[in-house]
């Protein structure tokens, strides 16, 4: 049995009055693809209603913490505000130090984020130094890894419901 990953969650959760953003980059698509899958599959799990998972892209994860933002500030400006975003990227390491600077300022500004716009924004960008790596953590290689999204899907609801009530 894997050690890593979120397993079990501590408790039941109800997803069914959330409203959550799901904000995907498009670059290294077929890995993109899996793990959006994965966390809409969660998050049905969990009660999230099909017309309550709103779907956007950006061209690469670079856009994902600004583009976080103006999709908060969309759907809060047509009276349907946001429970929570995941914003999701697939980050693998070429030759040069576009990786590095990448993946250091997003992952900042995706945290500052949650605190900025006071909703849970879910950290779901892999950051990889192959694409076996990234296929694996999207769960495409059989009996390797657990599909990622599963678990961001997961930290969505529970963030988003946990302190509230
Ligand atoms: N190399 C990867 C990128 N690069 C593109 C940037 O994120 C950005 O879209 C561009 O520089 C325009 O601002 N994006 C990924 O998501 N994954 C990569 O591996
Ligand atoms: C700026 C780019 O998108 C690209 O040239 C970066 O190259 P690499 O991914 O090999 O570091």
């Amino acid at each position: 049995m894997a050690v890593k990953g979120l397993g079990e969650l501590d408790q039941s959760y109800d997803g069914s009055n959330l409203r959550i953003g799901i904000l995907h980059a498009r670059w290294n698509k077929e890995i993109i693809q899996a793990l959006v899958e994965g966390a809409k599959k969660r998050l049905l799990e969990l009660g999230v209603k099909p017309e309550n998972i709103i779907i956007e892209t950006v061209p690469g994860s670079f856009e994902l913490p600004f583009g976080s933002k103006l999709f908060h500030d969309k759907y809060k400006k047509l009276g349907k505000p946001l429970d929570a975003i995941i914003p999701i990227g697939v980050l693998i390491k070429g030759s040069t130090m576009h990786f590095e600077y990448i993946c250091d300022s997003v992952t900042h500004q995706i945290m500052k984020l949650n605190f900025e716009l006071n909703i849970p924004i879910i950290f779901g960008v892999l950051t990889c130094l192959t694409d076996e790596q990234a296929q694996a953590r999207a769960g495409l290689i059989e009996g390797k890894m657990h599909n990622h999204g599963e678990d961001w899907g997961a930290a969505a609801v529970e963030m988003a419901t946990k302190f509230y009530n």
